[in-house]
């Protein structure tokens, strides 16, 4: 299945890129005055192929699972808060929830490795693990079940799909997931650990040094090759890491535009970028986070992100609320009368 998936995805067609920017040229606005919005829909129009592309309603998918690396003392809240989220997020009261019945999207939780029976209506159970094992003492997972992970994305993304969203925004719950996704990228990216991390749920400064010692003695004793992603995944974890970067390449395998998230979902990004280069192109950046690495990451994928509200939560909620830029810039492309239409003279440019 996942290799099916990397053998669909296809390139973005920028062949359509021309006759966007003519359609927004004879709208009635001074050419190129809707500044990003434009080359938004432009993107959206060469991922989708549809010359008015939709992205209502949009999918929301949050994955949870729990790290062994939590035994550590690198987060502020204890592991069991994973599956209490889950809890809160099938009752509908978590941030994600709330923000995602603003945008009318359908939302999914799947549990893909939390460390405990879930209790909760509705969520997807689809478990590879009960949690990864500590990566300072051996591989978070083998590989065997990071390429499970990934496919619980890929199964996932396409029940969005199929259910008739149009855009997707990946989420995710895990405590000390900021952890594994410093590590992760500090191995992907060769830059140094202190550079990367951050406070996550909120660590005082003794405790920001220790998740970095953390960090680099895993490093050191796992040793993973950048030039290998699935195992470096196996290496330093997560599961809802791995369903992420799944998930995203589920989507672009369907043309799909993704709306990725903060650091965690960026990190994600990455992987499956890794595995997949053409992803990239499926790709459309909400907001900067506050944890310290998301600017590289973005820097790596060369993302420039919509918005920066000094978020630092996950789950999926900073996309959720660049959402409504989308929707505008095809509502723009899709209900703008053109200067013909409306009877308005044209300027030097438009026809
Ligand atoms: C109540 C609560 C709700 C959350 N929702 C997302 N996160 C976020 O915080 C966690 C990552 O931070 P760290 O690596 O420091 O543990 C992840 O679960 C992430 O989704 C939450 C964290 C908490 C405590
Ligand atoms: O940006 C994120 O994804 C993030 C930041 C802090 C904690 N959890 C998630």
């Amino acid at each position: 299945m996942l290799a099916d998936t990397l053998a669909a995805i296809a390139p973005v067609d920028d062949t359509l890129a021309a006759t966007a920017q003519t359609r927004l040229d004879n709208l009635t606005k001074p050419p190129g005055s809707l500044g990003r919005l434009e080359s938004l829909v432009q993107s959206l129009i060469c991922m989708s192929g549809d010359i008015v592309p939709r992205v209502s309603p949009p999918g929301v998918i949050v994955f949870a699972a729990d790290h062994g690396v939590a035994e550590e003392g690198v987060s502020a809240f204890p592991q069991e808060v994973t599956a209490q989220m889950v809890t809160n997020f099938a009752a509908g009261g978590a941030a994600i929830n709330v923000f995602a019945r603003q945008i009318g999207a359908r939302l999914e939780v799947v549990d893909v490795g939390v460390n405990g029976d879930v209790e909760g209506e509705g969520v997807v159970c689809d478990k590879v693990r009960r949690g990864t094992a500590n990566f300072c003492r051996e591989d978070a997972m083998s590989l065997a079940e990071a390429k499970r992970a990934i496919e619980v994305g890929i199964r996932a993304a396409g029940r969005s799909h199929d259910a008739g969203c149009r855009c997707l925004i990946v989420g995710e719950m895990g405590i000390a997931n900021t952890t594994s996704s410093s590590a992760l990228l500090a191995a992907l990216s060769g830059l140094s650990v202190s550079r990367l991390v951050g406070q996550g749920t909120g660590i005082d400064i003794s405790r920001l040094s220790h998740k970095a010692e953390v960090i680099e003695g895993a490093l050191v004793a796992r040793k993973p090759d950048p030039a290998q992603p699935l195992e470096v995944l196996a290496k330093l974890g997560g599961l809802e890491i791995a369903a992420m970067a799944g998930a995203y390449l589920g989507a672009a395998a369907r043309r799909m535009p993704i709306l990725v998230d903060g650091f965690i979902a960026t990190v994600a990004a990455l992987v499956a970028c890794r595995l997949a280069p053409a992803v990239r192109g499926y790709l459309l950046f909400a907001h900067r986070s506050c944890e310290p690495g998301h600017d590289a990451a973005l820097e790596l994928l060369e993302a420039r992100p919509l918005l920066d509200l000094q978020l630092r939560l996950g789950e999926g909620t900073g996309a959720a609320l660049a959402f409504p830029l989308l929707e505008a810039a095809c509502r723009m492309l899709s209900e703008m009368a053109t200067f013909a239409s409306a009877g308005v003279a044209s300027g030097d440019k438009a026809e």
